[in-house]
Order: structure tokens, then C-alpha cells, then sequence
């Protein structure tokens, strides 16, 4: 189910970004170009794999989080909610701060409420630093967390819950190779 997208992956280019090896691919970064059927493959896994019994909202980030939520929400019906990296100041806005493996910046949830069933979805989970800001945010406002999946998963990093995995990978200085699928 998943072989354009772990065909596409194992053929990433890597460049460095310090001393991360940061992988390249359409879908973790929009270039060099986006494949309808890539993002079906992705979109239909990714509801196949989630828990949406009864939730109201799918949160992604921007940036790289946004196509695969559109996907999800136009086959489902479920309103998306975008965390932004830049602030809005409007009432109950949720500021929180996001490391990666190769970043720091602030993240600014709106559109969510206690008593909200959600789910997260994004490209790619490597140090957790962004899950785990995510989750602190969302939790801030009294919703509740039905599931979270990943396109690729390329750490072991603890983020407090279970993550779901389209595809995880390990990434060298020269190539990405899979070595596990969801399905
Ligand atoms: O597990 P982590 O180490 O936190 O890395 C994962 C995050 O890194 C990327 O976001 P990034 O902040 O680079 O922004 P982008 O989506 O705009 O590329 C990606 O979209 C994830 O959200
Ligand atoms: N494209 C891309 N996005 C990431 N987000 C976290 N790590 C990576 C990576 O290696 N490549």
C-alpha cells in the first residue's frame, strides 16, 4: 500500500544541515514536486491507520503538516486546524516553543477548545520536539487527544503517548533506508 512512498524515500537526496542529516522528499518539503498519487497513497493510509471515531478537528504545523491535513480533511470531513509559527493575539491563542534537531522557533495554536476530540497529523516525527510542543499545547486547552500519526518516523524519541507510523526510517550521510511499515 505504501510503495510509492518508501520508493520515493529510499531515493531522497541528503544534505546537511550542522551535523543533522536532513533527507529531502516531497512530502517533508514540498520539492522538487508533489505527486497527486503520492499524496492519496498517504492520505488513504493515513486514514486506514488513525483512530477518528468522534473527533472534531485534525491539528497539523505549518508548515510541512498542512497538504497531508488537507488530504485527510477533505476524505473525512473534519474541519483542520493550522498551528502557525507566527502569533495572531487572539483570545485563547496558545504560544509554545519547538525544537528540532536542527531548529527553535514558537508555535501558536488557535481554534481549539476544552471538551474538543482531535487528532495530529504531520510529515515526520525525528527528535519529538515538535510533538511534544504540540501536545502540551493542545493539552493546555482541556481537548482531548484521540490518536497522532506520522508520515515517517526517523527516531526512538519519547513524546509521553503512542505515535503512529506510516514509515520509519533510518537516515546515513548518504541514504535514507526504510526498515519498517505500518501496514
Ligand atoms: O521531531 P522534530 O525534530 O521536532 O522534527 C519534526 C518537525 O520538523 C519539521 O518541521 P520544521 O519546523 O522544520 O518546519 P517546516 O514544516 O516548515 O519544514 C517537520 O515538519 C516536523 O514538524
Ligand atoms: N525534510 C525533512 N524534514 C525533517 N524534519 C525533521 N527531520 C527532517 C529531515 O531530515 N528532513
Amino acid at each position: 500500500m505504501l510503495e510509492r512512498l518508501i520508493q520515493s524515500l529510499e531515493a531522497s537526496p541528503i544534505t546537511k544541515r550542522g551535523e543533522y542529516n536532513y533527507f529531502i522528499h516531497p512530502i517533508t518539503d514540498g520539492v522538487p514536486l508533489l505527486e497527486p498519487d503520492l499524496l492519496r497513497e498517504i492520505g488513504c493510509a493515513m486514514v486506514r491507520c488513525l483512530d477518528l471515531e468522534g473527533v472534531d478537528k485534525i491539528v497539523v504545523c505549518e508548515a510541512m503538516g498542512i497538504h497531508i491535513g488537507v488530504g485527510l480533511s477533505l476524505m473525512t470531513d473534519i474541519p483542520l486546524v493550522v498551528v502557525r509559527k507566527r502569533p495572531y493575539g487572539l483570545p485563547g491563542e496558545v504560544a509554545v516553543h519547538q525544537t528540532t534537531g536542527y531548529s527553535k522557533g514558537e508555535l501558536y495554536l488557535n481554534g481549539i477548545e476544552a471538551g474538543d476530540r482531535v487528532v495530529i497529523v504531520d510529515d515526520v516525527c525525528s527528535t519529538g520536539g515538535t510533538m511534544r510542543a504540540l501536545i502540551g499545547a493542545i493539552e493546555s486547552t482541556g481537548a482531548e487527544i484521540a490518536d497522532i500519526c506520522v508520515v515517517v518516523g526517523r527516531g526512538d524519541e519519547e513524546i509521553g503517548r503512542p505515535l503512529k507510523v506510516l514509515v520509519k526510517i533510518e537516515v546515513s550521510e548518504t541514504r535514507v533506508r526504510v526498515v519498517d511499515t505500518c501496514f
